[in-house]
This record gives C-alpha cells, sequence and structure tokens, in this order.
C-alpha cells in the first residue's frame, strides 16, 4: 500500500431513490400501513432514503506512512462504532469493533481503522463475514505481521423480533498473522479488549 491509496467500496450497485419509494410505498401498503396520511406521505421517501444510507459505504484515502522508528508492538483502536445492516432480514446490527495490528514496514492512518469497518459495514452484512472481510483487508492492503478483529454487536433480528431475546449480544473474531500465530500476541490483544 501507498499514502493516498483510495478504497473504493464494491459490490453495490447505484441507488434509484424513486424506485425504492414506490416499493416502499408498496411494502407499507400492503402490511396496511396507511401512506396517505399527513404524518406518512412522505414516510416510504425516508424508508427508501434511510435504508440508502444503511447502505452508503463512502470512498476514502488509505494513508499510510513509512514505520521510521521501527514500530513493533500492538496498536488497538477499539469501541469503533459497527452499523450494519443484517441480510437475512434487512434489520439493523450495531455495535462496536475492536482493531489491532502489529506494523510490518508502514503504519496506517488510524482514522482509517474505522472507515474499513464503515466500508465492509454499509452493506447487507452477515457478522462473521464482517469481521473477516475487515482482517483480511488490512492484511492485503498493509501487509502488517499481524492483525486481529473483535467485533461485538446487537441484532434486532434477534432482539427486536423471533425469538425476542432482548440484551443479547454476539461476538466475532478474526486473527491472521503473530496475533492468531504467538500465543501472548494474542493474549495481549485480547486483553487490551478488557
Ligand atoms: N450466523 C449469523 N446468523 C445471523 C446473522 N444475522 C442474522 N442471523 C440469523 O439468520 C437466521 C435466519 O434464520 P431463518 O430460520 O431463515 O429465519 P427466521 O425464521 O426469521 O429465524 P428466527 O430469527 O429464528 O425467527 C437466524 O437464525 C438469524 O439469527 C449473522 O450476522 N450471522
Ligand atoms: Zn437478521
Amino acid at each position: 500500500m501507498t499514502a493516498g491509496l483510495v478504497a473504493v467500496p464494491d459490490e453495490m450497485p447505484e441507488v434509484d431513490l424513486d424506485a425504492a419509494t414506490l416499493h416502499a410505498r408498496g411494502l407499507l401498503e400492503a402490511l396496511g400501513v396507511p401512506s396517505d396520511l399527513p404524518g406518512t406521505i412522505d414516510t416510504p421517501r425516508r424508508m427508501a432514503k434511510a435504508y440508502a444510507a444503511l447502505l452508503s459505504a463512502r470512498e476514502f484515502d488509505m494513508t499510510s506512512f513509512p514505520n521510521d522508528e521501527g514500530y513493533d508492538e500492538l496498536v488497538v483502536v477499539k469501541d469503533i462504532p459497527v452499523q450494519s445492516v443484517c441480510e437475512h432480514h434487512f434489520l439493523p446490527f450495531t455495535g462496536v469493533a475492536h482493531v489491532g495490528y502489529l506494523p510490518g514496514d508502514r503504519i496506517l492512518g488510524l482514522s482509517k481503522f474505522a472507515r474499513v469497518v464503515e466500508m465492509f459495514a454499509r452493506r447487507p452484512q452477515v457478522q462473521e463475514r464482517l469481521t473477516v472481510q475487515v482482517a483480511d483487508w488490512l492484511v492485503a492492503g498493509l501487509a502488517p505481521r499481524g492483525v486481529g478483529v473483535v467485533i461485538e454487536a446487537e441484532h434486532l433480528c434477534m432482539t427486536l423480533r423471533g425469538v425476542q431475546a432482548a440484551g443479547t449480544t454476539t461476538r466475532t473474531s478474526a486473527v491472521r498473522g503473530l496475533v492468531r500465530d504467538r500465543p501472548h500476541t494474542r493474549a495481549e490483544f485480547l486483553d487490551a479488549l478488557q
């Protein structure tokens, strides 16, 4: 990776807000919700815009710097907000991500960890895939000596509907390189999350 490389979200087609509004109105009507009252006349468009926002990954500059000081300890960025959409029910799941890495030749701009999480979160997802995508993207782009990603999230499909298991959270992790293979580094990463 070189300083200034732009990370571009892939896989997401252009949003057709008019079509989404039309179908949101149809969905509401099929569910018996009137969308012609003063308070609900604009609801289909609001719904369309709200879902478009949940799916709107932003491109960004992947700014990294030479690791001139030879920094060789863990860098851990904690409590990165996760706002994603479960691909099964199209309901949000939200929580936090913790990302740690052992730099190699380059160090990454700190804000980019939150941007990478956002880029992969703003699409229909499962939590396991999101976790792995963030880890593998950092490995591919940064060639670090190790990476760890832990995500803790609440899935509304599980807490608000269905089994309605209020308060349940799900923790997933992906570890690569020395964070996976060297026990004391793995333990140090997990301890940093306490
Ligand atoms: N592994 C995984 N499962 C998820 C995730 N988000 C939602 N699910 C699950 O996807 C499954 C879909 O199951 P189905 O039986 O097809 O759907 P359902 O009848 O609505 O299931 P219930 O949620 O149990 O009512 C459910 O068990 C959800 O909890 C995720 O990020 N990872
Ligand atoms: Zn779901």
